[in-house]
């Protein structure tokens, strides 16, 4: 079983919703265990700014699913929610990326793992420290490190 990281992001609709269901239906997903979730944030968005702020959250999970049936079902998931992805950094009912696979480092049509925006990411690394605060990446950086260094930029709990 490798763990897995998964980012969670919504900002049509009603988010604080559509995340919890998500994250239910992450639980009941077929070959994915033990599922963790860090709490809710608010965050401003990244790219385009004439859109509602986010709510976020990242996912741990168990799986022998390979990457690419994994992503299978992160989308039926997100497609169940009405995921409808208009202009490319525009609002969404609901995003689901998968942000790390164990260690691997994969890079094909459909995935790349880790996550290219990661790193970079207040609504991102912050939830992931929360849940995973002793991780490395498979860049060797801590979790931990990054989190203590990037900008807030009005990130905040919303609910435990
Ligand atoms: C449009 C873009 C880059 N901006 C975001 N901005 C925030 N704050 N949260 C997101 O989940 C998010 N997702 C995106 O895809």
């Amino acid at each position: 079983m490798s763990p897995v990281y998964l980012g969670l992001g919504a900002n049509l609709g009603d988010p604080i919703e559509t995340l919890h269901r998500a994250v239910a239906a992450l639980r009941a997903a077929p070959g994915l265990h033990n599922v963790t979730c860090s709490a809710l944030y608010a965050s401003k968005p990244m790219g385009p700014q004439d859109q509602p702020d986010y709510v976020n959250a990242v996912v741990r999970g168990y799986t022998s699913l390979p990457p690419e049936a994994l992503l299978d079902v992160v989308q039926q998931i997100e497609h169940a929610h009405g995921r409808v992805r208009k202009e490319r950094w525009g609002a969404r009912t609901l995003d689901i990326d998968i942000l790390l696979y164990g260690e691997q480092q994969i890079a094909t049509e459909r995935l790349n793992i880790p996550h290219v925006g990661l790193e970079l990411r207040e609504f991102v690394l912050i939830p992931l420290a929360e849940i995973a605060p002793t991780l490395d990446l498979p860049s060797g950086k801590s979790v931990k490190s990054l989190a203590e260094r990037i900008p807030l930029n009005g990130l905040v709990k919303i609910a435990p």
